[in-house]
């Protein structure tokens, strides 16, 4: 299983990397760390487990975040209920955002990073709503409109395909500050 120990910090070039595209049929290598990846953020998110293995609470993990620069990244955006089904749970090879709104959006409360161990406060500007391609395990083709908190988590994880870090995007003069008409998600 993945833990905090196998995650790689700010600072390892990976992060810095562009990751490569993931070839069909995925090696069993592949569908193995896309496994762990997603069972990750289960188990970041059950709090008996997290804290049984020291997990710090995830809703994505790219691959260069576990030090493997392919373009594959895991999403797990829980329902609003502990017992709904998740909003986006998915594995994503290859993802395209294939269109993005000129609106804005960043989470009120800013973003962290398992990769990044320091509280960086600032607003992170993103499209508030994208039109994202993937392909899944098998290789079949998904697009899907999102929009808001997914958007944002999505926008988050394809960064680190590109080896773009959250407070790359924070203004570093006023990081409290967003583009006008940007919408600031509570
Ligand atoms: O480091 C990662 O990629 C996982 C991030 C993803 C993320 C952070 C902020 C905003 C959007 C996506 C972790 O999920 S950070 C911890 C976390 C946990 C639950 C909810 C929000 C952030
Ligand atoms: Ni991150």
């Amino acid at each position: 299983m993945i833990t905090m120990d196998n995650i790689i910090r700010d600072g390892n070039p990976t992060l810095r990397a562009r990751a490569k595209a993931i070839e069909f049929p995925l090696s069993e290598e592949d569908k193995k760390l896309a496994h762990d990846m997603m069972e990750f953020l289960e188990n970041s998110q059950n709090p008996e487990i997290a804290k049984k293995y020291h997990l710090r609470a995830g809703v994505g993990l790219a691959a260069p975040q576990v030090d493997v620069s392919k373009r594959m990244t895991a999403v797990l955006v829980p329902g609003i209920e502990d017992d709904d089904e998740p909003i986006f749970k998915h594995v994503l090879i290859n993802p395209t955002i294939l269109s993005e709104s000129v609106q804005l959006a960043a989470l009120g409360e800013g973003e962290g990073c398992l990769s990044v161990d320091r509280d960086i406060p600032g607003y992170v500007p993103r499209h508030d709503r994208i039109k994202l391609r993937w392909y899944d395990l098998d290789g079949n083709k998904h697009v899907e409109r999102l929009r808001d908190y997914p958007a944002i988590v999505v926008q988050h994880e394809i960064d680190h395909l590109n080896g773009i870090l959250f407070y790359d995007h924070i203004n570093k003069e006023q990081p409290l500050t967003v583009p006008e008409g940007t919408i600031i998600l509570e």
